[in-house]
């Protein structure tokens, strides 16, 4: 064999194997390149011994392949740990800045609180903190939402349209039911290991319940738009919070519009101007009612880029998972939702990230994108087979050949997940899903990965098409080849108001939506065991 033939041999050996180990053309390949070029440079020895080179190469290569997968795993890793800090960093600025803007606390002051937030009409900017920075930390960590939440004066105010007319918002407590014992606080010891015996606590069989400590006042209402039903509801359901519940009532500007043309009675009805004032909602709103179906309650969460109020969902689509309250009997449900407690599913939601390629730092991409079912990377128009290359932290998923990849929430895997083969699981597992479209590999099964990982999707460099990326089936964004979508677990989950508790709830809607494991019951006539 010439010398040519076997370095071009050697060169797309090279190649392959860096493909198959998940290495692009794009990797710092610096000194592996010429490494490769000193095997490939050493004089060939006699023609008969050239199966055992060309042998001896590929072991050569197989161990190069190694070592880019390794330098890849470790890229990997370092802009796994560059996107957390950059999250840990976002919280902690967004908790300095309400520490700056904060008055005294009610721990610190109570009578002071009373006397500024009862005294007066209309309030001032209200802010939700935790009792104590100290007490929240010990109880759920930073983000816990766990702890008793008191409400404080915050200074002026500089949205107008949200703050006008409330008093204030209403002040809950979490509680985690245990079945075992009926008494029994959420427990923050999930793993002990006294004397030796490692134990853990019960977690699964926990039901949360919502206690209103202070009576809510303000309902956001958001509906399904085009629909006469919902309209109608819509106008009932606000007169009646008026009339009999003297509650602050939000809706949405489009809404606030159709109301006005039916009668200017609905001008006490609230909304506001633009998103920056949206953005404010949660300041102000005590809960949050849908009319419509599943797709309305993923546009009331994608409305609240923080934390999230309690939605009550009631149902006016077709198929309803997430919306389990009978709009037909709204007086008697609102009327006890009102006086609490409530069973509520924590629902996870997922925060993601699209990372340009070639931005130096993570602050010059796009902001934070949150879903509560899923994002969805394909290959949209394209007729190309996706290529996507997969990361958990610092190790090396998979490479995704076919029609895409679904990250889903657990909420969402009764969604787009479960028509491409997904599990189906309770809401309230924490877990992410890792679900491929249309894969061209026998062997890919979906996976479900623990919550604490960060998932990074890379479009590799030498990719032949773009692919795509869609959140809760919205807002598409082309990703190019070396862009790549970071994916964790958020923060602040979205409280979803339950009719039984969250297990008869997700139950009921597989029975009844899916009709899971619908089968006629064999008859009791015919062949018996003897
Ligand atoms: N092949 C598919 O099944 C497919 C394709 C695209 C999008 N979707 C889903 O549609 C969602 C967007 O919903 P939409 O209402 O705005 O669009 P849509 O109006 O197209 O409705 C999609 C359907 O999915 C159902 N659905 C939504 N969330 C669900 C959940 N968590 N569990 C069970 N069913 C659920 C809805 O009830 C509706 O019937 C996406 O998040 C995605 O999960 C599914
Ligand atoms: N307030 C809103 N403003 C704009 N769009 C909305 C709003 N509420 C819902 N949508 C969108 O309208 C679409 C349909 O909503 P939804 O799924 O609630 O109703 P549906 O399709 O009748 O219910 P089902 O999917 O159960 O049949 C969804 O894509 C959703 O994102």
């Amino acid at each position: 064999m010439k010398r040519s033939n076997v370095n071009s041999t050697v060169q797309a050996n090279a190649h392959n194997l860096a493909q198959e180990n998940g290495v692009n053309d794009f990797l710092p390949l610096g000194n592996l390149e010429k490494a490769i070029k000193e095997i490939v440079e050493q004089p060939l020895p006699l023609v008969d011994g050239i199966e055992d080179q060309l042998v001896e190469f590929s072991e050569a290569m197989r161990t190069v392949g190694k070592v880019l997968r390794e330098a890849a795993e470790a890229k990997a890793a370092a802009q796994a740990e560059a996107t957390e800090w950059k999250h840990k960093y976002e919280l902690e600025r967004e908790k300095n800045l309400q520490l700056e803007q904060k008055g005294p606390t009610f721990a610190e002051n109570p009578g002071n609180f009373e006397q500024k937030v009862g005294g007066s009409d209309s309030i001032e900017h209200l802010a939700i903190e935790p009792e104590t920075g100290e007490k929240s930390q010990r109880c759920c960590g930073e983000n816990g939402i766990c702890s008793h939440e008191v409400l404080r004066d915050r200074g002026p105010d500089s949205y107008p349209n949200i703050h006008s007319k409330i008093t204030r918002k209403a002040s809950f407590k979490l509680k985690w039911c245990s079945k075992s014992k009926k008494d029994d606080q959420h427990k923050h010891d999930i793993v002990s290991f006294e004397k030796g015996n490692i134990t853990t606590a019960e977690r699964s069989s926990k039901q949360i319940s919502l206690k209103w400590e202070t009576p809510p006042q303000t309902v956001l209402i958001l509906t399904k738009p085009n629909s006469t039903s919902v309209k109608i509801l819509c106008a009932e359901m606000v007169s009646w919070l008026k009339e009999k519940r003297s509650m602050n009532i939000f809706v949405e500007p489009r809404v606030r519009n159709e109301l006005l043309e039916e009668s200017s009675y609905f001008n006490f009805a609230q909304s506001w101007i633009d998103d920056k004032e949206m953005w404010h909602l949660h300041e102000v709103v005590d809960l949050v009612v849908t009319l419509g179906g599943d797709g309305t309650v993923l546009w009331a969460a994608s409305k609240f880029k923080g934390p999230v109020p309690p939605i009550v969902p009631f149902s006016l689509g077709s198929l309803g998972f997430m919306t389990p309250f009978y709009s037909e009997r709204y007086k008697e449900c609102l009327k006890s939702i009102l006086e609490g407690p409530i069973s509520i599913t924590l629902r996870h939601r997922l925060q993601c990230h699209v990372i340009r390629e070639g931005s130096e730092n993570e602050n010059e991409n796009e902001g934070p994108i949150l879903v509560l079912n899923e994002v969805t990377i394909d290959r949209g128009i394209s007729s190309f087979l996706t290529n996507l290359e997969c990361y958990s932290d610092n190790s090396f998923v998979t490479t995704v050949q076919g029609d895409g990849l679904i990250l889903s929430t657990t909420s969402g895997s009764t969604a787009y997940s479960l028509a491409a083969g997904g599990s189906m699981v309770h809401p309230q597992v924490p877990g992410i899903l890792f679900t491929p479209i249309c894969p061209h590999s026998l062997s890919f099964r979906p996976l479900i990965l623990p919550e604490h990982v960060t998932l990074r999707i890379q479009v590799p460099l030498n990719s032949r098409g773009h692919a795509w990326a869609s959140f809760d089936g919205k807002d598409r964004k082309q990703l190019a080849p070396g862009d790549a979508l970071v994916c964790s677990m958020a923060a602040w989950p979205v409280p979803t108001a339950c009719r039984g508790d969250s297990t008869s709830d997700f139950l009921h809607s597989i029975h009844d939506g899916l009709h899971w494991n619908l089968r006629r019951t064999q008859s009791f006539d015919g062949p018996r065991e003897s």
